[in-house]
């Protein structure tokens, strides 16, 4: 398996500027992919944030398993983690996320009110790894892209703040995150899910990942899209014989390249159905997905 790697630059950068940022913000909005809980997270989030609270947003959760989705839901639970499960689509993402950061906040809000200090919108930043749907949540919390100007931490930095609800400001620039990968297996987690930019990773390898993990956990999914019988699944022994199968089955005869990108196409728009690619009980005692 071919190991998946982001440019240590961009990562060292993205952390920074993500550091930096941080003494602006009541709370970090950490987007994560439901169908990669795992993978798409990165630990050193929740290091740069330091005190300050995180809430996980976990997003294309009509993408994702409902009973997995459950199960990740009770696992953040347990670890005290507060977490929202979304579809960054979603026309009221406004204000099951204003909801949940007041939730959070309430105490520090109630001790700022009580030293006499006015009362204030929570500042928040949003990051994730490319992909995850930024973008499209900041979109719909900001719907009038209203930037706040004035004397206040952030506008003398140049940055802007943009304003979600009378209780909620958010920095204008989600935070791309660039990871190093506990294990292979999460690079190919991420390029799956469409985190990586396609030139970095060959193609037919996230393929071949794609259809080891369907031939094991999703079967009946996997041979529903590409018609395949019982007989094709047993003649294709080795996951590259399996995507010799599909690709005829495709009528590509021996463009596997071509087949490869369907395949992978095929997961990320959920046409093989919900599918979450990683569950709890994946993790080794050091938290980690191998
Ligand atoms: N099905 C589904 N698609 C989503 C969801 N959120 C985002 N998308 C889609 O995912 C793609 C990426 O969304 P963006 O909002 O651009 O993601 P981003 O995190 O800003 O991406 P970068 O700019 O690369 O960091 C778009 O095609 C969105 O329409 C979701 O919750 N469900």
């Amino acid at each position: 398996m071919a190991v998946i790697q982001w440019f240590p630059g961009h990562m060292a950068k993205a952390l920074r500027q993500i550091r930096e940022q941080m003494p602006l913000v009541d709370i970090v909005f950490e987007l994560v992919d439901a169908r990669v809980p795992y993978s798409s997270q990165n630990p050193e989030v929740a290091l740069a944030a330091g005190d300050k609270p995180r809430l996980l947003i976990m997003t294309k959760t009509d993408l994702a398993d409902h009973d997995r989705l459950a199960e990740w839901l009770a696992f953040f639970k347990k670890q005290g983690q507060p977490v929202l499960a979304l579809d960054s689509r979603q026309q009221n993402v406004a204000k099951l996320v204003t909801a949940k950061s007041k939730e959070i906040l309430h105490d520090k809000m109630v001790e700022e009110s009580a030293k006499g200090l006015k009362k204030r919108p929570i500042r928040a930043m949003c990051v994730g790894v490319p992909n995850v749907g930024k973008s499209t949540l900041l979109n719909h919390l900001v719907k009038k892209n209203v930037a706040v100007t004035g004397n206040r931490p952030g506008v003398t930095t140049g940055q802007q703040w943009l304003r979600s609800s009378a209780d909620l400001e958010l920095l204008d620039t989600p935070g791309v995150l660039w990871h190093k990968f506990a294990s292979a297996k999460q690079g190919q987690m991420l390029a799956l899910s469409g985190a990586i930019k396609d030139s970095l990773y060959p193609k037919d390898d996230v393929a071949l990942f794609a259809l080891h993990y369907l031939r094991e956990h999703q079967p009946t999914k996997l041979a529903q899209r590409y018609r395949l019988t019982e007989a094709d699944l047993a003649d294709s022994v080795t996951d590259p014989d399996l995507l010799l199968t599909i690709t005829q089955k495709m009528g590509f005869h021996d463009d596997y390249d071509r087949a490869s990108e369907r395949l992978i196409f095929d997961l990320r728009k959920g046409k093989l159905g919900p599918i979450t690619m990683e569950v709890p009980g994946d993790l080794n005692a050091e938290g980690i997905n191998e």
